[in-house]
């Protein structure tokens, strides 16, 4: 077997006993943790306490001793049970309460890594103004495009992002724009946009062709800002916009841009399909290219659609206003200003450094030249000041039940919550709907005794991936854009743009690839001055990422495991099989049966046929393979080398660490070129792709119809 599947495959084995002598030395905080975790096992398996340092919660983490069996069994990597676990009965999950049969379950609290202070460097977080005073109709526009924003989109007064851009477009610069999530930098780009066009001389025809195009990199994007553009074109009917975003049959498309779209609206790759295939676009008008996301656009390998697209455009039309636009600056996005814009103004609202009561400072942040060298000032980003966020540690064996504790918590006992749950794959999302779908909503599982059954209507899961159809896809943006409770699960594919009303929450299950990525996912809460709150969960190996994120000026609070879990406390269908009303106890030892329980129904369900099994384990495989393509400069933090692969595995209710997984040949290539430094280098970009795709699961619209993940039967 080659030396990558036996790293993943005994992973924890080699923490504990030779650590440096795999495919290099460990990083130091995987050192570290293999050190504590080798301390621990020769601690329990000589019946001493191990030297855990106690946390305030210790009591529900307490360092029990381990029995000798169960820890060679999981340390060695071997798959026989030899310990007898304890026996829980499932209070959810099957039909019966009193006949449910009795299931094995490994210890959740036996043997967890020790979860380490975190000690959050105090930053000051960089914070924007949302609205201004001041009122659209105070603007130089089109009485009806004015009546149009006030009573269509009912509003009526500027965002900061609007005050700056707006007279900056109408002048007729090129222009760089960055403010915070949820700021409304699509209607800074589409109300110039409208207003230039409908003010034309010659009134345009539609059988002109595109005037303006419009990047964006998503389809959900495409179809939000496509219908954004629709309604500020409302008294403006000569002025057709149309979108192209794939999914959609290519010829119908074809049959709409030979009719003729005035305001084109489409992901890169989609375009470039057309411009390859179709010859239907002339760009011959093209008086705007707006670019949304741009940081993402680049980012994502998306550099070669962008310079198909600007070829075709500048072969035929020679001056247009350039739009960059994006909450997070980049290297990338400099770097894109840089080949496409022409003498162009920055419009940052963001500038902590300047007090804005100070007119002179005011003038001075209102427009400038953009600083590509800037590289401090533009790696940290404004957060919107009502978005609260938090961070929990969690060990791997605990993660399941610590995701299904924090739904349940928010959507079966409170009332309101809308939460999106960011995943690093696919297949990720999937298993979790499907999971969550087959035990958290069985039957007998909302509505336990003592619940309303209103109290489990807020349990309602919904998934977005790159690997759904485009039709299933915008039905499920749509519904829950208009719902007022449930659970998004999805990918990046939902990171960038969309503006989803009322999230309360955003749970980041996975820990995205880089902080712009970070403020993105958060971002569709707390928007446009709406109070939002997000959770980022991380295992304990990975609390430095804490640091990485204050580096950025990313201040997160923590959220302690034990009072998550406590919410299990309120579900008595979480009970275990020696509980009575009476002995209620509401302790650390309660916490720690009913999420036992919990993790049962779990592994219940997935041992319930050997295709569940399979299909876990592959969720399991693609866990990993998303873990393997974090970028160079957080692997330190993120390394496949740091998982203990029995304990992730009980995080996809399985019940112990798979033998004969198939890692990826990307994990053996990441392998090699980690020994091979100049390997390394030579195929880095491609490689950055590769793993954006992996983490991100965007798509350009081309690829309508791929893998479908499979549930199990
Ligand atoms: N002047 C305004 N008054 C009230 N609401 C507004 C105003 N401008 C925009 N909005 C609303 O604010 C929300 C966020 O706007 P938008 O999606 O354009 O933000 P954004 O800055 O592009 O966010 P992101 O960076 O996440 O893409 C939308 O619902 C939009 O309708």
């Amino acid at each position: 077997m080659a030396a990558a599947e036996d790293l993943l495959l005994n992973v924890f084995e080699a923490q504990a006993a030779a650590p440096q002598t795999l495919l290099g030395p460990l990083p130091a905080p995987a050192k570290r943790q293999a050190k504590a975790t080798k301390r621990k096992y020769h601690a329990a398996t000589a019946g001493e306490t191990p030297p855990v340092k106690q946390r305030r919660e210790a009591p529900l983490f307490a360092a029990k001793k381990t029995s000798v069996p169960e820890t060679q069994r999981t340390l060695q990597g071997k798959v026989q049970k030899t310990a007898s676990p304890k026996k829980y009965s499932a209070g959810i999950g099957s039909g019966n309460q009193e006949e449910k049969p009795c299931v094995k379950t490994s210890s959740l609290f036996k043997n967890n890594p020790e979860i380490p202070e975190l000690h959050r460097p105090a930053v000051k977080q960089a914070r924007e103004k949302v609205f201004t005073s001041d009122a659209f109709h105070e603007l130089d526009l089109h009485p009806h495009l004015i009546s149009t924003i006030n009573t269509v989109l009912k509003m009526s007064s500027m965002t900061s992002v609007q005050k700056q851009s707006i007279p900056a477009l109408l002048e007729g610069r090129d222009a760089l724009v960055r403010s915070q999530t949820g700021s409304g930098k699509t209607l800074a780009y589409c109300i110039p946009v409208v207003q230039s066009l409908q003010a034309m001389e010659t009134k345009i025809q539609r059988s002109d062709g595109p005037y303006a195009l419009v990047l964006v990199p998503t389809r959900e994007l495409a179809l939000q800002s496509f219908d954004t553009v629709q309604k500020l074109l409302k008294p403006f009917t000569w002025i057709v916009p149309g979108v192209l975003m794939g999914g959609e049959k290519r010829k119908s498309e074809k049959a709409r841009l030979r009719k003729g779209i005035n305001i084109l609206i489409s992901t890169p790759g989609r375009l470039v399909d057309h411009i390859k295939s179709t010859k239907n676009i002339h760009f011959s008008r093209i008086q705007w290219l707006i670019l949304d996301e741009a940081d993402r656009i680049l980012d994502l390998g998306f550099e070669k659609d962008i310079t198909v697209i600007l070829n075709a455009v500048n072969a035929e039309c020679q001056r247009r206003q350039n739009v960059l636009l994006s909450a997070t600056l980049s290297e990338g996005v400099t770097r894109l200003a840089d080949i496409s814009l022409h003498n162009p103004v920055s419009i940052s609202v963001l500038d902590e450094s300047r007090d804005q009561s100070n007119p002179k400072d005011k003038a001075a942040q209102e427009v400038s030249r953009p600083q590509t060298c800037d590289k401090p000032e533009s790696e940290s980003f404004a957060i919107p000041v009502s978005l609260h966020q938090h961070v929990t540690l969690v060990p791997s064996k605990l993660r399941l039940v610590c995701l299904a504790a924090f739904i349940l918590q928010k959507c079966k006992f409170e009332s309101g919550q809308k939460l999106i749950v960011f995943f690093s794959s696919c297949e990720l999302v999937e298993f979790h709907h499907h999971l969550f779908l087959q035990t958290l909503l069985s039957r007998s599982g909302p509505l336990a005794s003592g619940q309303l059954p209103s109290a489990s209507l807020g349990l309602t899961f919904l998934r977005l991936h790159g690997h759904m159809e485009q039709e299933e896809r915008t039905a499920v943006f749509q519904e829950f854009s208009h719902s007022q409770t449930g659970i998004l699960l999805c990918t990046d594919v939902a990171a960038r743009g969309l503006d989803l009303p009322q999230v309360t929450w955003i749970v980041q299950y996975n820990a995205p690839s880089s902080p712009a990525e970070y403020i993105h996912r958060i971002g569709r809460t707390a928007r446009i001055g709406c109070p939002g709150s997000s959770l980022l969960v991380l295992a304990p190996s990975e609390a430095e990422y804490v640091d990485s994120l204050a580096s950025h000026k990313i201040n997160v609070s923590e959220m302690k495991l034990g009072d998550i879990l406590s919410v299990l406390l309120r579900d008595d269908c979480f009970h275990g099989k020696r509980w009575n009303q009476k002995s209620r106890a509401g302790g650390p030892q309660e916490i720690r049966e009913r999420a036992t329980v919990l993790q049962t129904v779990f592994e219940d369900y997935v041992h319930s046929s050997e295709s569940r099994v399979s299909w876990a384990k592959k969720a399991l495989q693609s866990f990993i393979r998303a873990y393997a393509t974090y970028p160079r400069e957080l692997k330190h933090i993120f390394h496949v080398r740091c998982l203990h692969l029995g304990h992730v595995a009980k995080s996809f209710g399985l019940r112990d660490a798979p033998t004969n997984l198939s890692v990826s040949t990307l994990t053996k290539k990441k392998a090699t070129l980690l020994r091979r430094p100049a390997l390394r280098r030579k195929t880095q970009r491609r490689h950055r792709g590769l793993a954006e795709t992996l983490l991100s699961e965007y798509s350009s619209g081309l690829d309508a119809g791929g893998a479908k993940a499979k549930k199990p039967s």
